[in-house]
């Protein structure tokens, strides 16, 4: 271990002791409530609105008064050294694993992988595709696109591959991209005195054209993130000045005034509202978020619940922005964000970049990706002709060496010269393209991650981060250096951003800044949206107790729509109520551990989930109207083994953020003696699953083992005042 990681672990534990480096005076409180709009908490009620939300905030950082530059930025890099290495544990432990049934099964590697393909993308990276012999399916894996990965010969534990980056994934192949071309290093291999048949004549071990894929460290994002957080504590100007705002020692101004000091003068606001020509059709307190955010002087955030038009009202806010001549950076951390803000920008605006590999990227939005831009430029017909040429000749140097060839073995390494001399060539040219598109560009959009080289001297009059919730304060510094202005975006009520090391989780750094800025500056730094324009009423109000102080209003256009509404769905009570709950308890269907893993999987339950889904397809609701949530991965597995419906989507809840459908069955999976219910315990979980269905909630769960827990006493209670709660019982065969 590290110095630098031991003292961080030793800090992490001196944090939890309650020695933190802030000395923080109200660590594990909600402070006076503020999220609430400024109503006390309540440590009584059972109830969980936004005051007293069971997240542990602040853990790490204190809200109660500025914070130290030097202590803060030092906080920062101590989570992601215990983050880093967290990954690197289990990543070592994940290639340890040689079976390829387990080894897939933790959804983090694929192992016996063909090379199908290769050929050179955007700046002469290698595009390698990979697939398993036969074209067989690939294994359910996480390795999505823009994840980084290293890849490996399969079948030598002692190569430590290359890293990658996987640039598009289908059924059945996976393609990744790659700085180095994997080539097998024969000489290396008869050193270790191996020949083409093996010490023992046998195949042998080392030699092997197959390949594995592990999910890996992202050392490239936190390297970034350090290098954002070093710059950060020396800029000065407009960026100095948001982060001495962001970090308390200045307080955010809206209008020229203070917040904490100035109300918001109510005519200077009506006359801002009148002077917005809204490109959009909004309601009255999405039109009021877009005119705080463009009254604010540096900071100011949007709060919005589930199916609340968040990404409208920000791409709005983008557009005013945009229209008033200035340049704008939108990001958030996943693609598929950044996506649906950059679906919205397009309909608005003709002169937005996106940046990130094509094939992260919609099919419809294909033509706004830098890439694309790139290449239309009239100019990049040049670079298409030196690609050509460089194709060729990896296809030449690629071609099989015979047995003592040695000749033949020096040309190749001529190849690979000449390769390395076009690809510079390469580079150079698109460069000074990709530079003139950048700066045409009126909106840049890419995940926080920030791209460097491409942005690399880039800043902007408004930096937005949509889904802000969903990213870490490390995460954030790249896209806040190069902002005058910041809107924050999110739910923090929903899914918080992935952290793998538990000790880095307890001292605060799954806590995100747009949450520690509504506790330091309470409800004068944002604005809630409270229509919804998803959930009939009955589905919303459970979530809108609970979460969001019973404010969200269901649009007239969704109130009451049910599932029969629907073409070609019967009419019936099953499609008539909007909520139907299946108690399990006394049932026996307990969980069990998933064979070889640690995820949990329920056989009784994803039973009565096939009862249920075959009943709504043979009432005319189709495969894509239905999705099944389950918060394991291992009853998802399950699930898409057994359910055979074309269109269904069975996923996880975090596969789910930002999602909906039509109808939506929740398989809670947990049911033990104990009452162990894991991390179903994060309510913030469970609010996202309750909050994707549009027409129709179905959940199916164990009374006995969750309702030991206010939140599921609740929602139970809740179903059943609804009239909607059933014993497995009344189900036929149970
Ligand atoms: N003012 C409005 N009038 C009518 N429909 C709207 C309005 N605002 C948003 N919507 C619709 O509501 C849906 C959700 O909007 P949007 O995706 O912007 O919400 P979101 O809050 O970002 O969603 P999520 O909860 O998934 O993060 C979209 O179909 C959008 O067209």
């Amino acid at each position: 271990m590290s110095s630098r990681s031991r003292k961080a672990r030793s800090k992490a534990k001196s944090q939890r002791e309650g020695k933190t480096a802030f000395k923080n005076s109200d660590a594990g409180s909600f402070g006076d409530g503020i999220l609430s709009g400024g109503k006390k908490s309540d440590a009584n009620s059972s109830k969980i609105g936004l005051a007293n939300l069971n997240v542990p905030y602040p853990a790490g950082l204190p809200t109660d008064r500025p914070l130290d530059q030097e202590d803060y930025f030092e906080q920062l890099a101590i989570w992601l050294d215990l983050e880093a290495e967290a990954e690197r544990a289990r990543l070592a432990k994940l290639r340890q694993i040689r079976s390829q049934r387990d080894v897939e099964s933790t959804g983090q590697a694929i192992v016996g992988l063909d090379m199908v393909d290769y050929h050179t993308g955007l700046a002469g990276r290698y595009l390698l595709d990979l697939a398993k012999p036969g074209g067989k399916d690939l294994p359910m894996n996480r390795l999505k696109v823009g994840s980084p990965v290293v890849l490996s010969m399969d079948d030598d534990p002692s190569d430590e591959g290359i890293a990658g980056v996987v640039s598009r994934r289908k059924n059945h192949s996976i393609q990744i991209a790659t700085d180095t071309f994997p080539v097998r290093d024969q000489d290396d291999l008869k050193k270790k005195g191996v020949g083409k048949h093996g010490k023992s004549g046998q195949r042998p071990a080392v030699v092997s054209d197959r390949f594995r894929l592990d999910m890996s460290p992202d050392e490239t994002t936190r390297l970034r993130q350090l290098a954002a957080m070093a710059k950060a504590q020396e800029i000065r100007g407009r960026s100095g000045k948001l982060r001495d705002v962001l970090l308390g020692i200045k307080t955010p101004r809206v209008d020229g005034n203070p917040i904490d000091t100035h109300e918001i003068d109510p005519e200077s606001f009506q006359f801002e509202l009148n002077d917005i020509d809204f490109r959009t059709e909004l309601n009255p307190p999405q039109r009021d978020a877009v005119a705080f955010a463009m009254m604010a002087d540096d900071v100011a955030i949007i709060h919005g619940p589930p199916g609340t038009g968040k990404t409208t009202t920000i791409a709005e806010i983008i557009a005013q922005s945009v229209e008033r001549g200035e340049r704008v950076l939108a990001c958030a951390a996943s693609n598929t964000a950044v996506d649906n803000l950059l679906e919205r920008l397009v309909r608005l605006m003709p002169n937005v970049v996106r940046v990130g590999h094509p094939a992260r990227v919609f099919e419809s939005l294909q033509e706004h990706t830098l890439d694309a831009l790139v290449e239309s430029d009239p100019t990049s017909t040049v670079i298409k002709d030196l690609r050509r040429e460089l194709d060729q000749i990896l296809r030449e140097a690629n071609r099989p060496i015979r047995a003592g060839g040695g000749r033949e073995r020096k040309q190749r390494s001529e190849l690979f010269n000449e390769a390395g001399r076009l690809r510079g060539m390469i580079r150079s040219q698109e460069r000074g393209i990709v530079r003139s598109v950048i700066d045409r560009a009126d909106v840049i959009c890419t995940t926080t991650t920030i791209d460097e080289e491409l942005l690399s001297d880039q800043s902007f009059d408004l930096v937005v981060v949509d889904e802000s919730c969903q990213c870490t304060e490390p995460g954030m510094w790249q896209a806040i250096l190069r902002a005058d202005r910041l809107i924050l975006a999110g739910d923090h009520c929903q899914l918080p951003p992935t952290v793998l090391s538990d000790d880095a989780a307890k001292i605060g750094m799954r806590d995100s800044l747009m949450q520690r800025l509504v506790h330091r500056y309470g409800e004068r730094i944002y604005r809630r949206l409270t229509v919804q324009y998803r959930m009939n009423e009955s589905i919303m109000r459970f979530s809108s107790d609970h979460f969001y102080d019973s404010t969200l209003i269901a649009d007239a256009s969704v109130k009451r729509h049910r599932l029969c509404d629907l073409p070609n769905v019967e009419e019936n009570d099953f499609t008539t109520e909007p909520l139907l709950l299946i108690d399990t308890a006394g049932a026996g269907y307990e969980e069990e551990l998933e064979p070889d893993g640690q995820s949990k999987l329920n056989h009784g339950e994803a039973k009565v989930i096939l009862q249920l889904v075959k009943q709504l397809a043979d009432m005319g609701v189709t495969g894509d109207q239905i999705a099944v949530i389950a918060p394991y991965a291992a009853q998802v597995r399950n699930l898409r083994m057994r359910l055979d419906l074309d269109g269904i989507e069975i996923d996880t809840v975090d596969g789910f953020q930002g999602r909906e459908k039509e109808v939506v069955l929740i398989t809670m999976t947990r049911s033990n003696p104990d009452g162990e219910i894991g991390f179903l315990s994060d309510q913030r979980r469970s609010n996202v699953a309750l909050t994707r269905a549009k027409r129709k909630l179905i959940v199916v769960g164990d009374s006995a083992t969750l309702c030991s827990h206010d939140f599921y006493s609740d929602l139970y209670g809740y179903f059943e005042d609804a009239g909607a709660y059933h014993s497995v019982f009344t189900l036929e065969g149970h």
